[in-house]
């Protein structure tokens, strides 16, 4: 028997399926290029839960979804998705600066558009410049910047004439740049995240970031204060903490929190013992290197060495051998 070997079999096979917010030509399949291999295969995604379920589910390796933005603050949907169900972790962070075009379809003019439509966190980025330059344009929200472009393209759309998303995506559709450069505020970035399966924890890199979700004990009047004491306590510095509402009566917050170190250091573990003892849920949602890739300042007295030391000289008192 003769066996052709087009390679084809073997890369479909092989490839690994990485989930994201779709259609094709959205920011996040920007962010996902910046750290998916060359080989991967694309599952682009109408929203950021089923990206996430194609991971749980196992039909997908990864997916990449978008978590914070500069300009409008937590993407609620990854927020709130990440603990909803079965637990995913955090592998890698990514940026992506986000300016974008106003397009329609060739042959569009600037006074032909009454409605506009783009994915929420897009339009929050350009809203002032829409007031200033289309004051009379009503907004009809998109599940993604790209899908509507999609849809202008052909011939779907649904009360707008043009979209606000990436020039890539105005490219990919065929539609026609009739603004560039659409933004309030030039510098925006939006920050994905790369999500898996948990497993065991890797190794720490010294420049690390950890995501976690804690939700505080009811009615407790100095609930939020002690636990931001556990890690004030143990040197460890956050650099993102949002309140999410838990969903199921007023007044009831969960707090969604990054925090500079990895958990496989000492400080950290100490802090998540103490939030684990005071706190009625604390999800881990994955320790991975952070972007810049500046390295972690750590205090004097909160070093792994420090908290080794520490234990070894509490086992001398056990045996009488410290006083
Ligand atoms: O819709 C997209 O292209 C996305 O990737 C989500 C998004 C939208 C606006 C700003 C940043 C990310």
């Amino acid at each position: 028997m003769v066996t052709v070997d087009t390679g084809y079999a073997e890369s479909m096979t092989d490839a690994p399926l990485w989930s994201f917010l779709g259609p094709a030509g959205t920011f996040t399949e920007m962010a996902l290029r910046q750290v998916a291999p060359l080989n991967v295969e694309l599952d682009p995604c109408q929203d950021v839960p089923t990206a996430l379920d194609r991971v749980r589910s196992r039909a997908a390796e990864a997916a990449v979804v978008p978590m914070e933005n500069s300009v409008e603050g937590g993407v609620n949907a990854t927020l709130d998705n990440l603990v909803a169900s079965t637990p995913l972790v955090i592998t890698a962070e990514m940026a992506v600066p986000i300016t974008f075009v106003l397009a329609g379809r060739p042959g569009t003019r600037l006074e032909d558009v009454t409605g506009i439509s783009t994915h929420p966190h897009a339009w929050a980025q350009c809203r002032g410049w829409v007031h200033h330059n289309l004051p009379e344009a009503r907004y009809v929200a998109g599940t993604s910047t790209s899908a509507p472009a999609q849809a202008l393209a052909n011939g779907e759309e649904a009360g707008y004439q043009a979209v606000l998303c990436n020039a890539l995506a105005a490219q990919t559709y065929g539609l026609e740049v009739i603004a560039g450069g659409v933004a309030d505020n030039p510098d925006a970035v939006t920050r994905f995240v790369k999500v898996t399966r948990p497993g065991r924890v890797g190794e720490p890199s010294g420049a690390d970031k950890t995501t976690l979700m804690v939700q505080l004990p009811h009615n407790h009047s100095g609930a939020l204060l002690n636990m931001l004491e556990q890690f004030s306590a143990r040197g460890v510095n956050l650099s993102r903490i949002e309140s999410r509402p838990v969903g199921d009566s007023l007044g009831r917050y969960r707090f969604s929190l990054d925090i500079e170190g990895h958990v496989r250091e000492e400080r950290v573990q100490a802090a998540f013992i103490g939030l684990h003892r005071t706190c009625p849920m604390v999800r881990f949602l994955g320790s991975y290197p952070r972007l810049d890739a500046r390295p972690v300042t750590v205090l004097a007295g909160t070093s792994d060495k420090d908290f080794v030391v520490a234990r070894s000289w509490v086992a001398d008192v056990l045996e009488g051998r410290a006083l």
